[in-house]
């Protein structure tokens, strides 16, 4: 069966190219606007839907994009499989700027965001021992495959922000945490598309060497957005080789990662609150309805 594919662009990528039937959607969620409208289209015959993590102009700092709009609304487009592309620096040699890295594990040291859509009156506690879906990952990787140098799996620590690390957080990452690459943004996107039962994949663009690096520059805007521009080609032609890949899709996700909700609810169903089980309408209707 087709299923649509979600994919949400980090730093520099705003839109993606040849979409048929191309539509900029305004959608509406109980957690308020995402980022920006969402660009609806096929491609290759697939429904497929797009969102700018940033929002058009990137008007969104990683702090305060509305990762809990983001994810609802792709989930109440019809949207099954995300592809969470977004910018990192690297903590690994072999990782250089233009590799793209498959993220298959995440440290999470946000602290300044909502970070579930569950909460009083409605408690879940889903698993995020594998925080990505490996049969999406794996397909990524091979979409990605072309040009570019692919690593198929890598620990990403996400940060807090705005500003990058300081020389000592970046040596702890890399030296005696075991992080591979380094963004803003992976968290808490990655455990919301958890809680909201869809396949996520995380597509990081290495840019830059962040500042541990004896030979290299610390980062900065202009170094990542130069790697990216460098690099663009690569990402489009990840995101045209998926719909074909995609066609094929399993009903369901031989990594669970749609059943995520099957043991996480705790709240007695008596006991749960009306307005927040409405909320939840899109992103765990399957498991609260009825
Ligand atoms: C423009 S440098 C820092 C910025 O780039 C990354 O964005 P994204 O993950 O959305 O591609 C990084 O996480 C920061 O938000
Ligand atoms: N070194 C870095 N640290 C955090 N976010 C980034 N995005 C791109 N490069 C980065």
């Amino acid at each position: 069966m087709t299923a649509r594919i979600g994919v949400i662009g980090g730093s520099g990528v705003y839109e993606i190219d040849g979409l048929e039937g191309a539509e900029w959607q305004t959608v509406e969620t109980p957690w308020g606007p995402p980022s920006d409208q969402i660009l609806t289209g096929r491609l290759g015959g697939v429904e497929m839907a797009f969102l700018p993590r940033h929002g058009r102009g990137h008007v969104h700092s990683p702090s305060s994009v509305p990762y809990r709009a983001n994810i609802d609304a792709l989930k109440r487009l019809g949207v099954r499989d995300v592809i969470a592309v977004s910018a990192c620096g690297s903590f690994r040699e072999a990782m250089a700027p233009g590799d793209f890295v498959i993220v298959d594990q995440f440290i999470d040291r946000t602290f300044e965001r909502v970070k579930s859509f569950f909460g009083t009156g409605c408690v879940a506690h889903v698993s995020l021992a594998h925080p990505t879906c490996a049969r999406l990952s794996a397909l990524c990787a091979e979409a990605a495959a072309g040009d570019v140098r692919v690593h198929a799996k890598g620990t990403y620590l996400a940060m807090e922000g705005p500003q990058f690390s300081t020389l000592a957080e970046s040596r702890m990452y890399r030296d005696h945490w075991g992080a591979d690459v380094i963004g803003m943004t992976g968290m808490p996107e990655a455990k919301l598309a958890r809680e909201a039962e869809l396949c996520y994949a995380s597509v990081a663009m290495v840019t830059d060497y962040d500042c541990w690096h004896p030979d290299h520059d610390a980062v900065d805007v202009a170094v990542v957005i130069r790697t990216l521009t460098a690099n663009s080609k690569n990402a489009k032609h990840l995101v045209t080789q998926l719909p074909a890949l995609l066609t094929d899709r399993p009903e369901t996700c031989p990594c669970g990662c749609d059943r995520a909700l099957d043991f996480a609810l705790m709240t007695a169903p008596e006991k749960r609150d009306a307005a927040l089980v409405a909320k939840l309408d899109a992103v765990a209707g399957r498991v609260l309805a009825g």
